[in-house]
């Protein structure tokens, strides 16, 4: 039986992965955080001094990384056996996953990882390339997006919210940067599948995006 993929592509703060975490347990799918598998690489290549730009060192700790993801009350994520929960959402951590991310034999690693996803009864996948290179044959495919502003607010309050520390100025530059890097790549940039539902959600409520991505599987 083929498994059913629902896609959520986007830039940095789009309610990507809220949505996607929703829509998932509305549909009883499971749910992949691609991000989290580029920032997982990012704190493997600082814990073991690796150097930025050691394309090579990159690509062997990708291979060699082991992640282990457990999902209670909140997503707990293990690298090599090490709990590193508490830093997969720091905005450092979100820049490095991006520098890391560009590198096209890091992210040939890393496909067959995210397929293996791919499981019954479903799968709702959120990144940047799930909808172009990751799952091209998904039935149900979004480009979820936001303007600059209002991702960059949502994002402040939201590590606020979780105690860490932020500038609203800071968060402003670091997303514009980071969204031109994941555009402007050569391997699998931020881009729209020509068959997405683009939904921009500056003006939505986050139960409203959630009721129209419903409403697209629904309609199959
Ligand atoms: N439509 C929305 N309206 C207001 N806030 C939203 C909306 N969608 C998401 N958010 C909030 O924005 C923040 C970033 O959302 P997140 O899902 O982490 O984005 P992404 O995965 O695309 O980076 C979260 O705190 C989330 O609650
Ligand atoms: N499918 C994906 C997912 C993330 N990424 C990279 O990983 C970084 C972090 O992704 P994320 O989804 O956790 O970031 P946020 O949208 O949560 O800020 C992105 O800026 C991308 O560079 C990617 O290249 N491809």
């Amino acid at each position: 039986m083929a498994v059913p993929v629902l896609t959520i592509d986007g830039p940095s703060g789009a309610g990507k992965g809220t949505v996607s975490r929703l829509v998932a347990k509305m549909l009883g799918w499971h749910y992949l955080d691609s991000g989290s598998i580029y920032r997982s690489l990012a704190l493997a290549v600082s814990k073991q001094g690796i150097d930025l730009a050691d394309e090579a060192g990159i690509v062997k700790a990708a291979e060699a990384m082991r992640l282990e993801f457990e999902c209670g009350e909140e997503l707990t994520v293990r690298l090599n056996g090490q709990d590193i929960t508490a830093e997969i959402p720091l905005e450092s951590t979100g820049n490095r996953a991006s520098t890391v991310a560009a590198i096209p034999e890091v992210r040939r690693v890393l496909l067959k990882k995210q397929r293996d996803f791919k499981q019954l009864p479903g799968l709702v996948a959120d990144g940047r390339d799930m909808g172009t290179v990751v799952f091209p044959e998904a039935p149900f495919k979004v480009f979820l997006t936001a303007s600059a502003s209002e991702r960059a607010v949502r994002r402040y309050k939201q590590l606020k919210e979780k105690g860490i520390d932020a500038n609203l100025v800071q968060i402003t530059n670091e997303i514009e940067e980071r969204d031109r890097r994941d555009r402007e790549r050569a391997t699998a940039p931020l881009a729209m599948a020509s068959d997405a539902l683009f939904l921009d959600s500056s003006d939505m409520t986050i139960d409203s995006v959630v009721e129209e991505i419903l409403n697209l599987v629904r309609k199959g």
